[in-house]
């Protein structure tokens, strides 16, 4: 239906530009470009807010622009279609949609896609980086890119490929999973964003990419709105027919009616994205095909079912309908799917695989899967990447093309210095391999001295005794995380505000589990840490944006038994270690010798530099106190009086 444009026509998406043209119903902007960019995101609230501003309109319609040029570029064959780079780069496994009008959908228009990530374990393994891989390339080229964390959808499980229903996991473990998860794809992100420097692209204003977690929409969504509108127009028969419900109910553990419902969650997902952010494409591994196409209907359904003109979704043309495609699955030797649920899978965390290892599993990879692992993993062009081969065929056994794949992926992953550590690791221990020359090959260094960031963030997870958690500071447990230098510095963070806590906003409260949200640590008495606990066991703690700790408090024994200590435990200083030498020397429990190379040892301990710092050109020694003063004292002449009696 067309209009004459009257400005106030759709109120809740801040009209701009008072339109005197003819135009369709739900377009509010004059020129073709602007309206397309507008029009197809009704209820985006950044867009909503930000469309009020001339300046923000006048940039997307310079963006839009460039659009166009570039459309008909590719149509005249001047410009690669992104779709034909997914399929030379062997993305493209099974398609939802008709590869013509996907075809067409990628020259016109800017759309998003998105790739969703139940956080079910704490880490992503490699074979998430398949799908994760084309949805880089695509914002490398310019369209919307979402990674989306299943906070809610995990709580029920993908039954996809199962016999088995999944435990399911407890709050703490839950929220882990998705602090760690969203700082993986936080830092993958940033990674993208440096191969798209390396390729000599420079970001645009309307490139848009973003970290999403369902429970946004999921903790908030009425159960009738799905029914009404999705439930209702859905058929019970082809559903039951579908293969994961068949095998779980005729060979597994049967199907709950939550399980049955989980692609349901999933179309809606999707239908929300494109709500909010034009997403109007999925991409997932190729066991996730069957929740693709029955997404698309549970999309149509809720697109037909929404009567009210402010959010309705355009459906004019098949360019308006969903799409999607499948990557093929990463399997192991045996051709099992690499996963978490396999117990085969190579982690992104290098605390779960180290960055030897990882490196190590590339290496490892035979010769007939080395091409398409370098076509999936890394953004070489594909010239380099023939160029690659033709030089590993002439010398196999050299693994060329094995390296050069550790060392990219290894880099993208771990950063440059950890992969070229670990391929002088790989070189030392298997003798000399072939070093490959060429760009990328050259030594690098990180600088020292850096603050923390996202790629130099230490080990964000780890255990703390229930007593330190329960009784002492908040500075001495900010110590203790290694999120302050010291305990007194600990305080000082807590009355300067610069730590959080992961809690509700301004409360003393635990974080609703279901949304990573920070609220300042304050200088409050030792009890009160224990409102912030998560489940009664887990403990956020943040300093900086990205210095961040999940802490889970164990029990003192569990601790003791770890063998692990913290700073600033008691026992632990080096007042105490001299006093229990002194000790163990006065009770006769151990010889003037075996005191000192113990004091040797610890005395190499103290100066053992932390993993990239540089070696320091001068050694200044430590300032001590007054009691280590003391205490040194006595300890020698102790010593000295024993070496006598010897
Ligand atoms: N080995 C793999 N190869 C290609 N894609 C994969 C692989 N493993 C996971 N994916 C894809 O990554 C996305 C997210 O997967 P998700 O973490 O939710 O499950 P998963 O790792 O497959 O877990 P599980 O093994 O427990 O089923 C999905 O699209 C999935 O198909
Ligand atoms: N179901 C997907 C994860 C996913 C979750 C939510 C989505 O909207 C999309 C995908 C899997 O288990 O692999």
């Amino acid at each position: 239906m067309i209009y004459k444009g009257v400005a106030t026509m759709i109120p809740s998406r801040g009209l701009l530009r008072v339109c005197t043209r003819l135009r369709p119903r739900w377009a509010p902007c004059c020129t073709p470009a602007a309206r397309r960019y507008v029009a197809y995101t009704p209820d985006s609230e950044i867009y909503r807010s930000k469309s009020k501003s001339p300046k923000y309109i006048d940039k997307l319609e310079e963006a839009e622009r460039k659009w166009d040029e570039r459309a008909q570029l590719i149509q005249d064959g001047k410009a690669q279609n992104i779709w034909d780079k997914l399929e030379e780069r062997g993305f493209i496994k099974d398609v939802a949609g008709t590869k013509e009008v996907i075809r067409e959908l990628l020259r016109t228009r800017r759309i998003g896609a998105y790739v969703g990530i139940d956080p079910t374990a704490s880490s992503l393994h490699i074979g998430h980086l398949v799908p994760l891989m084309p949805l880089f390339w695509m914002y490398l080229h310019g369209y919307t890119a979402i990674s989306l964390i299943g906070g809610s959808t995990a709580k029920i499980g993908d039954p996809t490929g199962r016999l088995q229903s999944r435990t399911p996991l407890d709050k703490a473990d839950m929220t882990m999973n998705m602090v760690k998860i969203q700082q993986q794809l936080k830092k993958l992100w940033m990674r993208v964003e440096d191969e798209g420097r390396r390729m000599g692209l420079s970001r645009e204003w309307a490139w848009k990419r973003g970290v999403e977690n369902n429970n946004a929409w999921w903790n908030k969504q009425p159960m009738l709105e799905i029914l009404k509108r999705v439930g209702s127009q859905l058929r019970i028969g082809p559903m039951l027919s579908r293969d994961t419900v068949k095998q779980k109910m005729e060979k597994g553990d049967g199907m709950s009616f939550a399980e049955f419902s989980y692609p349901i969650m999933q179309g809606w997902d999707w239908y929300e994205l494109r709500r909010r952010y034009k997403v109007q494409m999925q991409i997932g591994g190729s066991d996730q095909f069957g929740n693709i196409v029955s997404g698309i209907d549970v999309f149509k359904a809720a697109r037909a079912s929404d009567k009210n003109p402010a959010t309705m979704l355009p459906n004019e043309s098949l360019l308006d309908d969903p799409v999607g495609f499948t990557v093929p699955l990463l399997t192991d030797s045996s051709g099992a799917k690499f996963g978490k649920s396999a117990g085969n899978a190579v982690w992104l965390d290098e605390y779960q695989t180290s960055a030897y290892d990882f490196y190590g599993y590339f290496v490892r990879r035979p010769d007939a899967d080395v091409e398409q692992l370098l076509k999936f993993l890394t953004f070489l062009p594909l010239q380099e990447i023939d160029a690659l081969m033709a030089e590993q065929n002439q010398d196999a056994s050299k693994r060329v093309a094995q390296h050069r794949l550790a060392l990219e992926v290894t880099k993208f992953i771990h950063g440059e210095q950890k992969a070229h550590e670990a391929r002088q690791q790989h070189q030392l221990m298997h003798g000399k391999p072939a070093t490959p020359g060429g760009a990328g090959f050259e030594q690098y260094t990180a600088p020292a001295g850096h603050p923390t960031t996202i790629f130099n963030a230490p080990r964000s997870d780890m255990i703390l005794p229930e007593s330190l958690i329960m009784s002492k500071s908040i500075g001495r447990i900010l110590y203790a995380a290694g999120l302050a230098s010291s305990a007194s510095e600990g305080h000082r963070l807590a009355a300067s505000q610069g730590a959080y806590i992961g809690g509700a906003p301004g409360q003393m409260r635990a974080m609703n589990t279901d949304q990573i949200t920070f609220t300042p640590v304050k200088l409050w008495f030792p009890q009160e840490t224990q409102k912030f606990l998560i489940d009664g066991r887990l403990l956020v703690l943040r300093r900086g944006k990205h210095n961040i700790r999940v802490v889970e408090m164990v029990s003192d024994e569990e601790y003791a038994a770890s063998g692990q200590t913290y700073p600033g435990q008691p026992g632990t200083g080096a007042v105490r270690q001299l006093h229990n030498h002194l000790k163990k020397l006065r009770e006769g429990l151990a010889s003037a010798e075996e005191v000192e190379q113990a004091l040797a040892a610890e005395a190499e301990g103290s100066q053992k530099r932390k993993p990239g710092e540089p070696e320091p050109l001068i050694v200044f020694p430590k300032d001590k106190g007054r009691q280590q003063v003391e205490m040194e004292a006595k300890l020698d002449e102790e010593l000295a009086k024993s070496r006598t009696v010897e």
